[in-house]
C-alpha cells in the first residue's frame, strides 16, 4: 500500500500530510528536518531551544517540581550577543523533537566547545543569573522533572554527549561535520558517516515464584536495590544476554523469559534498556554473587517489595546505622518491572 494519500500536494515537502494522523505527520516532519538542512534551519526560526552547559540542563527550581525553560531563536540570539558570542554557535544545536503543531525543539550546549564553531564556552554563573535558573547535573534533575521533560532532556543530553565525543573521524583524524539536525556527522575527507549510537542493555527481574531477586552495586544510592542489568555483548541475542548476565552476576540459570518494555537511558552514555521477566529453574535458587559486579543480592518477598515501593524518600540513615530498603523511582524501567511482578503476585494470590 502506498504511503501517500494520492491527493496532489502543493506543499514543498517530502510527504503529503493530508488525511494523516497527528502522530504520522509529526514523524514525517521530523524525518524531513533530519534529511534537509534548509528545512531544519527554517524550523529553528519558529522552534524552541532547551539550554545545557557542559551537558547539564538548565532548570528552574520550584518547590515541588523543576521547570524547564525554553527560548525562541530571537531570544537565544539576543542572549549570545549579550555575552559577546557569535550567533553561529546556534549551528551546534541538535533536533530533539517537535509538537503536534510542528514546532521543532532543539537543544544547545553553551559550555561545550565544538570543532565547527570558534566560540568560546560561556561562563556558567553569569548565564545562570541571566537565565534565572541553574545548570543541574541530569542525574540530579531527572527525578524532579515531569516524565515528558525528563524524557526530552534525556534524549537531548544523550545526543549532545554523542556529538561532543565524535568530533573527529576515527579513520582520518579530521574534524567531522554535523548535519543541521544533528542526526549524523560526516567526515569531509573520506565521507564516512557516523550515526548516534545506543548500547543495548538487558534488565531482568528474576523470580522463583513467590520471591524476586534484587541486587545492589556499590555505586547505587545507599539502601537502593534494583533488577539485574548488563550490557549486551556483540553477537548476542536478547535471550542470550539475559541468560549470561544472570549467570555471571548471581550464578543462576533462568528458565522462562518474558519481554516487558524498553526505555532509553542516558547513563553512562546512551543505553537502550530492554526489560524482561525471567524465572529460575525450580529448586535452583541459591545465589552465588559476583563480587566484582555486585555488593549485595537477595530474594525478597511480595510484602517486602510492596512496603519498599510505598516508601517515600528521603532515604536517610536510620538509628542502627543502616539505610531503609528502597527501589528505583517511577521513571526508571526497573520500577515498572518490579510493579508488574507485584501486580502479578497479587492477582495469583486472589481466590478463584
Ligand atoms: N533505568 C533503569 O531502571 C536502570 C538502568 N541501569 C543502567 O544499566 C546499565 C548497565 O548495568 P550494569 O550492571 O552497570 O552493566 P554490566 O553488568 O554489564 O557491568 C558494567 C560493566 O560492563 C562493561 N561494559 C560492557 N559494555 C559496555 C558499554 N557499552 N558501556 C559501558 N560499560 C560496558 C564495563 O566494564 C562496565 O564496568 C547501567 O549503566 C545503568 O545506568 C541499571 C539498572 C536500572
Ligand atoms: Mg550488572
Amino acid at each position: 500500500m502506498s504511503l501517500h494519500c494520492g491527493i496532489a500536494c502543493r506543499r514543498k515537502s517530502f510527504w503529503c500530510s493530508r488525511l494523516l494522523s497527528t502522530y504520522v505527520t509529526k514523524a514525517r516532519y521530523m524525518f524531513e528536518l533530519k534529511e534537509d538542512d534548509d528545512a531544519c534551519k527554517k524550523a529553528q526560526r519558529t522552534g524552541a531551544f532547551y539550554l545545557f552547559h557542559s551537558l547539564a540542563p538548565l532548570v528552574q527550581k520550584s518547590e515541588h517540581q523543576y521547570v524547564v525553560p525554553r527560548y525562541s531563536l530571537v531570544e537565544l540570539e539576543r542572549l549570545l550577543e549579550k555575552f559577546g558570542q557569535d550567533t553561529q554557535k546556534i549551528e551546534d544545536s541538535v533536533l530533539i523533537g517537535c509538537s503536534g503543531q510542528q514546532e521543532a525543539w532543539f537543544a544547545l550546549d553553551l559550555g561545550l566547545k565544538s570543532s565547527s564553531s570558534t566560540s568560546a564556552s560561556l561562563q556558567k554563573p553569569e548565564m545562570e543569573t541571566e537565565l534565572k535558573g541553574s545548570f543541574t547535573e541530569l542525574r540530579k534533575a531527572l527525578f524532579h522533572l515531569s516524565v515528558k521533560d525528563a524524557t526530552l532532556l534525556s534524549t537531548a543530553q544523550a545526543l549532545l554527549h554523542w556529538h561532543d565525543a565524535h568530533q573527529f573521524c576515527s579513520r582520518s583524524g579530521q574534524p567531522t561535520k554535523k548535519n543541521m539536525a544533528g542526526s549524523k556527522r560526516v567526515c569531509p575527507s573520506n565521507k564516512i558517516i557516523y550515526y548516534p549510537q545506543m548500547a543495548p542493555v538487558v534488565i531482568t527481574l528474576v523470580s522463583d515464584g513467590p520471591r524476586c531477586l534484587l541486587v545492589r552495586q556499590s555505586s547505587f544510592p545507599k539502601g537502593m536495590y534494583s533488577a539485574l542489568a548488563g550490557f549486551c555483548d556483540i553477537g548476542e541475542s536478547l535471550e542470550e544476554a539475559v541468560r549470561r548476565e544472570v549467570a555471571e552476576e548471581v550464578g543462576l540459570e533462568v528458565d522462562r523469559l518474558q519481554y516487558s518494555a524498553s526505555q532509553h537511558w542516558p547513563f553512562p552514555n546512551s543505553s537502550l534498556m530492554i526489560a524482561c521477566h525471567a524465572t529460575v529453574k525450580p529448586g535452583q535458587t541459591e545465589i552465588q554473587m559476583n563480587l566484582r559486579e555486585l555488593e549485595a543480592a537477595a530474594w525478597f518477598s511480595h510484602d517486602e517489595v510492596a512496603t519498599a515501593l510505598r516508601r517515600k524518600g528521603p532515604y536517610t540513615q536510620q538509628q542502627d546505622g543502616t539505610f531503609p530498603f528502597w527501589l528505583p523511582p517511577k521513571l526508571a524501567i526497573a520500577h515498572l518491572l518490579i510493579k508488574e511482578w507485584l501486580e502479578k503476585q497479587s492477582c495469583s494470590s486472589l481466590p478463584a
